[in-house]
């Protein structure tokens, strides 16, 4: 298992990380959202320098052009609702690729101290043999990933699963690195926060980021 952390390299996904997190830039929505379509642009550059490739002849109008292309059947998978911008920013790279959604939401008791993951929703087609990116740009504890993968195990078996989040806790990664299959998964985060709040919330963090792409919700 391989962990890559692409806040330890100096580049202009680091300019969109902190913009996301800052409290005043934060009030332009319609920037959050695409701040974290234009990093989910950039990650799948990063991952597709992973994907096997093969050359392709290409008639142009003055004769043949050969290129490397990637051959590798993707299947781009997200967890809504914060994940579905991020999911978009892969899909403009990734533009043929297979697309799979989960609902995983985190239903809170009375004290909003604990919560229980809730999927109930789940829109994937086969993904034997494919590689599956899991895309949700917060992961705190790791369990809506977790429970979001063992839900999409019932479309068949990936030849290889890419977790790509923007800003994971520390223990996630942990609990990740413990959790997801050890020969065949990466783990790709534009950062790495030290610490997890009493609310399971990321800090430093951002927030929350289903409310800030989309707004609030009820309940
Ligand atoms: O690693 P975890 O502890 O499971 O937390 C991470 C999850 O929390 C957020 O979704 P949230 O449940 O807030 O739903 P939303 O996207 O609808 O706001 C985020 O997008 C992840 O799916
Ligand atoms: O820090 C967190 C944790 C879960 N969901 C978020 O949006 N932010
Ligand atoms: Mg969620």
């Amino acid at each position: 298992m391989k962990t890559i952390n692409l806040s330890e390299q100096n580049t202009i996904l680091n300019r969109f990380v902190s913009e996301l997190r800052d409290v005043d830039v934060q009030r332009d929505s319609m920037r959050f959202r695409r701040n974290i379509e234009r990093i989910g642009e950039i990650m799948a550059y990063e991952i597709s320098k992973t994907l096997d490739y093969s050359s392709l002849e290409t008639q142009t109008p003055l004769g043949t052009s050969t290129t490397n292309v990637p051959v590798d059947s993707l299947v781009i998978a997200t967890i809504l609702r914060a994940g579905l911008v991020y999911h978009h920013g892969f899909l403009n790279c990734f533009d043929k690729a297979e697309n799979a959604f989960v609902s995983a939401y985190r239903k809170y008791r009375e004290n909003h101290q604990s919560f229980h993951i809730h999927i109930e929703y789940i829109a994937s087609p086969r993904i034997d043999g494919k590689v599956l990116i899991l895309t949700d740009p917060m992961l705190a504890t790791g369990g809506s990933m977790d429970l979001s993968y063992q839900a999409l195990t019932t479309k068949g078996e990936p030849k290889h699963i890419h977790i790509a989040t923007i800003i994971a806790s520390r223990q996630a990664i942990e609990y990740c690195e413990r959790n997801f299959p050890q020969d065949k998964t990466t783990i790709w985060a534009a950062a790495i926060d030290p610490e997890l709040n009493e609310s399971a919330y990321i800090v430093p963090g951002l927030g929350d980021a289903g409310d800030l792409a989309y707004g609030e919700k009820e309940g």
